[in-house]
C-alpha cells in the first residue's frame, strides 16, 4: 500500500469516526470467535483502536466450547435446551470458574497490552445483572434447565463510571438473583440487556457463521438486513445457539438500540470493517421503521 492509498484507506472512515464519536458500541464476543491466536490478537487490537477512535467500546464475552471443555475434565455431562445449557448446581461453578476466572481474564489481559485499559466485571459485581431462573419452552411447553438466568434488572453504573474514567469493561455473563442464588445466563441475552441499558449505539455479535442464514442449514445465503418484526416471525424456525442470539437482537433493537449486528468472528478485523465501512458484512438488525424493502 502506498502512502497516498493509506491516507485514503482513513480518510473514508471520517463519516463513521464522527458519527460514533462517543457513542457506546456493546461488542458480545462469542466463545467460537475466539479460539485462534491470531484473530483473539486481531480482537483486541480493533477494541483498542475503537477506544482511540473516540468510541467507548464495551465487551460481553461468552465462552460456550472452554465451558464444555472443562465440563469434560470434571467429568460433569452438559446438554443444551433451545440453545441454552441446562445447568445443575455442580457445573454452574464451573461456568463461573471458566467464564469470571479463565475467559474475563484472558479477554482482559489481550486488551491490556495495549495499555491500562479492560477491567473486567461478572454480571454479579455491583447487581450488574439481576436474574429470575428461565424455563425453556419447548414445544410451547415449558421445561426446567436448571439455575439459567434470564436478566429482570440491570443497573449499569459500574459499567458507566468505568466509561467515563476510559475504561473497556469486559463483562462476564453471570447474575445474581433476588433469591441469592447464582444464575448462568447466555451471553448473548447478557449483551442485549446491556447494549439497551446504556442506550447503546449499535451492538456488534462475534460469531463463527458469515450471518444469519436464510434456510440453514439446507443453504448458507447470509440475509443482509432484516426487520424487527420480519425476525420474530423467523425465530420460531430457528435452531441451536442462533435462537438466543437472535432473540438477543431482536430484543436490543426493540428497546432502543438503533442496530444490532450479527458477524463473523473468523474473519480478521471484522469489528473495524463493521463499523467503518458499508460494505454490508454479516447480518443487520433494524427496528421496524428503519428497513427500506
Ligand atoms: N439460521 C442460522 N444461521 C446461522 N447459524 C445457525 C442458524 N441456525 C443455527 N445455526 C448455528 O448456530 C451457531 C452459532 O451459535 P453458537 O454456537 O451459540 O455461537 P456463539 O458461541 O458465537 O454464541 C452456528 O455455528 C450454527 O451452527
Ligand atoms: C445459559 C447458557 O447457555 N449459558 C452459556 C454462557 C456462555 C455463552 O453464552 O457462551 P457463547 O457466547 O460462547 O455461546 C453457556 O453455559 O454456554
Amino acid at each position: 500500500m502506498t502512502p497516498l492509498q493509506k491516507s485514503e484507506a482513513l480518510i473514508e472512515a471520517l463519516p463513521w469516526l464522527a458519527r460514533f464519536q462517543g457513542a457506546v458500541v456493546v461488542i458480545k464476543y462469542g466463545g467460537n470467535a475466539m479460539t485462534e491466536e491470531h484473530l483473539r490478537e486481531k480482537f483486541a487490537d480493533d477494541v483498542v483502536f475503537l477506544r482511540y477512535a473516540g468510541l467507548r467500546p464495551v465487551i460481553v464475552h461468552g465462552g460456550g466450547p472452554q465451558i464444555n471443555a472443562a465440563l469434560d475434565l470434571h467429568g460433569i455431562a452438559s446438554h443444551f435446551t433451545a440453545g441454552l445449557r441446562v445447568t445443575t448446581p455442580e457445573a454452574m461453578q464451573v461456568v463461573r470458574m471458566v467464564l469470571v476466572g479463565q475467559v474475563n481474564r484472558d479477554v482482559v489481559g489481550l486488551v491490556n497490552r495495549h495499555g491500562p485499559f479492560a477491567v473486567g466485571l461478572s454480571g454479579e459485581d455491583a447487581h450488574l445483572f439481576t436474574a429470575a431462573r428461565k424455563h425453556a419452552i419447548v414445544d410451547g411447553v415449558p421445561v426446567d434447565i436448571g439455575q439459567v438466568g434470564e436478566i429482570v434488572e440491570v443497573n449499569p453504573g459500574a459499567v458507566r463510571a468505568l466509561l467515563a474514567d476510559g475504561r473497556i469493561p469486559v463483562v462476564s455473563s453471570i447474575a445474581r438473583g433476588h433469591d441469592g442464588q447464582i444464575y448462568n445466563v447466555n451471553a448473548d441475552t447478557a449483551a442485549a440487556a446491556l447494549a439497551t441499558a446504556l442506550g447503546a449505539a449499535k451492538l456488534v455479535v462475534l460469531t463463527d457463521v458469515e450471518g444469519l442464514y436464510a434456510d440453514w442449514p439446507a443453504s448458507d445465503k447470509v440475509i443482509r438486513r432484516i426487520s424487527a418484526g420480519d425476525l420474530a416471525a423467523m425465530l420460531p424456525t430457528l435452531s441451536s445457539g442462533m435462537v438466543p442470539k437472535m432473540e438477543a437482537c431482536l430484543h436490543a433493537v426493540q428497546g432502543g438500540v438503533p442496530q444490532a449486528h450479527v458477524v463473523d468472528g473468523r474473519q480478521p478485523h471484522v469489528l473495524l470493517s463493521e463499523i467503518f465501512t458499508d460494505e454490508g458484512i454479516g447480518t443487520m438488525v433494524l427496528p421496524d421503521e428503519g428497513v427500506t424493502p
